[in-house]
């Protein structure tokens, strides 16, 4: 088993380079399967979310390519197959096959997904998209088996009953084939929504209005794609390296972000004293004086991710006063909260409140990264603390960060992977 040893508290600088987006790479890939011709993907980030992705495509007979950044998948002797478990349970976005095989053979037969355990994650607002667009669902005890009617998926006005990023993806990928116009209301905003759109439309769809909540999409034929796509940079990646730089660094520079992905994040970082230099495309951090403790609460995009509440956790730490985490998202998101108390740190939770007092003196402990951004927490306190931390469970880590080890060493850290039981 793969574990995370830091020997924390070096004071880290330099440059880090930003990849691709997890979250639209994850939606990408899947996509893929709607185009009648090869689809090259540029800026794909190296996680495993990918490399399983890859073998789920495996299983279908889409041949893919990924070296360097470009990834290369080829659906052109795609084979309908139904993907019961395996690979589909180790990740959340293996639920956009639905969306995508639904859309090109008009059948679908996926077990439900993994992914982050960060509370209920129910998948209602999927499976009502779906069938308003004609199809009908069938949940045999967790294998979801989804058919269009004989006539072909038809489009339909679909109100979400809340801006869910998945459900939106995965009813575009349904509709955009489909007969007719889909009407999405009350649809998520978030960048990777307007990555996957630009993607689609780019292989000859026509979808209006992502990033807005108002998503209108005409159904074509079929499509194609002609160019290869550049995904964009990762708006969570890039949080959690600029929290890690305002934290530890001697001056650090974040490249390959576009910066008004991260207008809430950023304007936090100013309310609590960091001071950054934020360009075109890169923000340098400048080395923190003393911070100011302040209050957060996630939302839907345009406001503060809830994968950035707990990156931005560690930072929190190093300021004087009581600060409050509410996440609107996944108010269970607290799995990482005792184990920065065996790193030495004054949090804990209240009625889904995750309350946070000054704690100077983080030291090095066993601690598990139970999900991904609770793991990214782990891994900034540990950069922090005096002493050695050992993180197990880091696939979770590694499942969505991009060459982390590589990329902490070169700002200095001293952290390795190491096979230990
Ligand atoms: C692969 C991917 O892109 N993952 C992201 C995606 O997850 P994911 O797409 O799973 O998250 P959603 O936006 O769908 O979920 C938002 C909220 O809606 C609820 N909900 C969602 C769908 C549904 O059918 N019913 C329902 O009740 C969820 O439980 C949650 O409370 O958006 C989340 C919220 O920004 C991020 O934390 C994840 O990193
Ligand atoms: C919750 C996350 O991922 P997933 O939806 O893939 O579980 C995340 O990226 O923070």
């Amino acid at each position: 088993m793969e574990k995370m040893l830091i020997h924390g508290g070096k004071r880290l600088a330099g440059e880090v380079v930003i990849g691709g987006a997890k979250n639209s790479t994850v939606a990408l890939i899947p996509a893929a399967i709607l185009s009648r011709t090869p689809v090259v993907l540029d800026g794909v980030p190296h996680i495993q979310d990918v490399y399983n992705l890859m073998s789920i495509l495996g299983e279908m007979n889409v041949k893919s390519d990924f070296t360097g950044n470009i990834l290369k998948i080829d659906p052109t002797a795609i084979v309908k197959t139904d993907l019961p478990d395996g690979k589909i349970k180790s990740l959340r976005a293996s639920y956009y096959f639905m969306g995508a095989m639904l859309g090109r053979f008009g059948h679908a037969v996926i077990g439900m997904p993994g992914g982050d355990d960060i509370g209920p994650r129910p998948i209602d607002q999927h499976v009502n998209g779906f069938e308003a667009l004609g199809a009908h669902v069938i949940d045999h005890n967790g294998l979801i088996e989804i058919n269009a009617p004989k006539e072909g998926l038809h489009g339909a006005r679909i109100f979400l009953d809340m801006a869910s990023v998945g459900a939106t993806i995965n009813i575009i990928l349904a509709a955009v084939t489909a007969k007719g116009q889909t009407v999405i209301e009350n649809a998520a905003k978030e960048p990777e929504i307007i990555d996957l759109a630009t993607y689609l439309n780019n292989m000859g769809a026509t979808i209006r209005g992502a990033g807005t909540e108002t998503i209108r999409i005409s159904g074509v034929e079929q499509l194609a794609a002609h160019n290869a796509h550049t995904i964009i940079p990762d708006r969570i990646e890039a949080g959690t390296y600029l929290s890690l730089a305002a934290a530890m660094g001697e001056g650090i520079m974040v490249r390959n972000v576009i910066t008004e992905h991260l207008d809430a994040f950023l304007a936090k970082l100013e309310e609590m004293g960091v001071t950054m230099e934020v360009g075109e495309d890169s923000i340098f951090v400048y080395p923190s004086g003393e911070l100011k403790m302040v209050q957060v609460k996630t939302n839907t995009y345009p406001g503060l991710a809830t994968d950035l509440q707990q990156p931005l956790t560690p930072l929190m730490l190093t300021a004087h006063g009581e600060g409050r985490i509410i996440d609107t998202i996944y108010p269970k998101r607290t799995r990482h909260v005792p184990e920065l108390v065996k790193m030495g740190a004054d949090i804990h939770v209240e009625n889904d409140q995750i309350i946070i007092h000054h704690s100077p003196d983080l030291h090095g402990a066993d601690v598990v990264a139970e999900e991904i951004r609770g793991g990214a927490c782990l891994m900034v306190a540990g950069l922090m603390a005096s002493g050695d931390t050992v993180i197990s469970k880091v696939d979770n880590i590694l499942r969505g960060y991009d060459r982390v080890v590589m990329k902490l060493k070169a700002l200095g850290a001293d952290v390795e992977l190491l096979d230990l039981p």
